[in-house]
């Protein structure tokens, strides 16, 4: 049995865990990182790497071997960033087992305990199984499968249509299979309907059949032969089955009861801090419950690292978190939608608007459907929703307005090089202050008495 000692103890090498890792041992603390399973977690072996490269491998019109090759390809590219020989030779003590809490300030991995000043649970989330009745007895697949299907699917059924199954739904499509996409609510419940309604007029013009107000409430049959029947008694038919259908946070193996951390329906308990109900853990990531993607666990890795290095007081907010959805065409937003922003702000909500269809490049490049809404407050952006090519490249200017409270005037005054799609922004901002400058008499009025008086 072997005893360890050190300031921080990290639970999980996926993004946020490397994140912590490496920013800590940098900046100068002793850092020993636990990884039960593979390191890079969901996001580079079963997420966001895999999911984009198959996307791309759709949209290029590659064969099915082809794509997969690709996509492992694009994994074993990265994979070097996020190893165990990169963590160490940074100086963290990686060991490669799972841990569990003994104790308030103790894990356990295999045979060693480690004893730490801080814990970071960074554990992240498992594919969700609903217990429908059936599905236990037939062979279905979630994002840890998937990726990894030898044989091409005549008839992919998806069972969700948020993120995952979308864009599951548009890679699988494209390489050549039927796919019917299963929705017990709305399609992309969480954005814009008026931007998912563009997004899925596009999936459907592409022949994926997406079926709302569907809710999966038995499955049947076996290998090749898959039934999915609705509550509402609609039954879809297909080969295979992925069930994509939300998140669950991995925490029931982490013996948290013994360190006094609480849970809540989603994850761990965290106060504004990411502190648990023990002030020596942290819990960040998909762990905590909150927004699922990469990017939040890397900026949830920021904010405890400036508290538990330095001692100083840090808050994660979300209000200015983005988010993109990478079919095509994309979708991404960050901040307020227009229904959120008019619940939260009333009247004191304007909207700029900017169709793709009036951006010069858009035309020449024929990609002009698409569209930007900007919900505005006092004359600063709350909330940007885009649908359309290259959304989520986009969102970056405004996710850098909404993260330092910037004024639409300050994008207004940017110059935007011509013709890019990127003038959609600029143009957003240019809609906010067209009727302002160019439908006011008093700003007429002033004009007049200018023109009189200018020599
Ligand atoms: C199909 C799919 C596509 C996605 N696409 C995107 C995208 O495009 N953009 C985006 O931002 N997000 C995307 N996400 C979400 C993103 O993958 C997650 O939000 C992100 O991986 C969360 O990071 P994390 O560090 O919290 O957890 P993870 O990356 O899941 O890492 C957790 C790690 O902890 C390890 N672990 C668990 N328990 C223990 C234990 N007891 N001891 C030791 N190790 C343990 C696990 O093995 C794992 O390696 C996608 C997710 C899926 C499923
Ligand atoms: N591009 C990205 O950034 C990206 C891509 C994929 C995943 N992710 C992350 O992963 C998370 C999980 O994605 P997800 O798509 O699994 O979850 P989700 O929660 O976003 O969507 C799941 C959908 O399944 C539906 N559903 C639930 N039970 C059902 C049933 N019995 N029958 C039919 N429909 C049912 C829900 O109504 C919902 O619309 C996302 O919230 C996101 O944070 C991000």
């Amino acid at each position: 049995m072997n005893r360890i000692k050190t300031d921080i103890c990290v639970i999980g090498a996926g993004s946020g865990g490397l994140s912590v890792a490496a920013g800590a041992v940098l900046m100068g603390a002793s850092v020993v990182l636990l990884e039960g399973h593979k390191m890079g977690g969901d996001c580079l072996n079963y997420g966001c790497v895999p999911s984009k490269a198959l996307l791309h491998a759709g949209h290029k019109g590659m064969g099915w071997k082809e794509a997969h090759d690709h996509v492992r390809d694009t994994i074993a590219t990265i994979e070097p960033h996020d190893s165990v020989e990169r963590f160490e030779g940074l100086g963290v003590q990686v060991i490669t087992e799972y841990g569990a809490f003994i104790s308030r300030n103790e894990v356990q991995a295999g045979d060693t305990t480690i004893k730490a000043r801080r814990f970071v649970i960074a554990t992240g989330s498992s594919p969700l199984v609903p217990p429908i009745p059936g599905l236990d007895e037939v062979p279905y697949l979630t994002n840890e499968q998937i990726f990894d299907l030898e044989e091409k699917p005549d008839h992919l059924l998806i069972i969700g249509a948020g993120p995952i199954g979308l864009e599951m739904a548009q890679a699988h499509r494209r390489l050549g299979c039927d796919v019917t996409v299963i929705e017990g609510a709305r399609a992309l419940g969480k954005d814009d309907p008026e931007m998912a309604a563009q997004l899925l007029e596009a999936l459907r013009d592409e022949g994926i059949e997406i079926e709302e107000e569907a809710l999966a409430c038995e499955v049947r049959g076996k290998a090749g032969a898959i039934e999915v029947e609705a509550k509402d008694g609609r039954i879809f038919k297909g080969t295979h089955l992925l069930v994509a259908v939300g998140r669950k946070a991995n925490i029931q193996k982490l013996g948290l009861e013994k360190a006094g951390i609480e849970t809540t329906r989603v994850g761990v308990k965290v106060d504004e801090g990411l502190r648990t109900t023990n002030r020596k853990a942290y819990a960040i990531g998909d762990a905590a419950g909150g927004l699922h993607f990469t990017h939040v666990a890397g900026y949830h890795a920021g904010v405890i690292i400036k508290s538990m290095l330095f001692g100083l007081p840090s808050k994660a907010k979300s209000s200015h978190i983005p988010w993109a959805t990478y079919t095509s065409p994309e979708m991404a937003q960050v901040g307020l939608t227009e229904v959120l922003a008019n619940e939260a702000h009333g009247d004191r909500v304007e909207v700029a608007r900017f169709d793709f269809a009036g951006n010069d490049r858009a035309i020449a490049t024929q990609q002009a459907k698409g569209l930007i809404k900007v919900m505005v407050v006092n004359g600063r952006p709350v909330g940007v929703s885009i649908v359309g090519p290259g959304a989520g490249e986009m969102i970056n200017l405004w996710a850098l307005a909404l993260a330092n409270n910037l004024k639409m005037s300050q994008i207004a005054a940017m110059v935007a090089p011509y013709p890019t799609m990127g003038e959609v922004s600029k143009r957003a901002a240019g809609a906010y202050f067209s009727p302002r400058l160019f439908d006011s008499p008093r700003v007429k009025r002033v004009v007049g008495f200018v023109q009189r008086w200018l020599p």
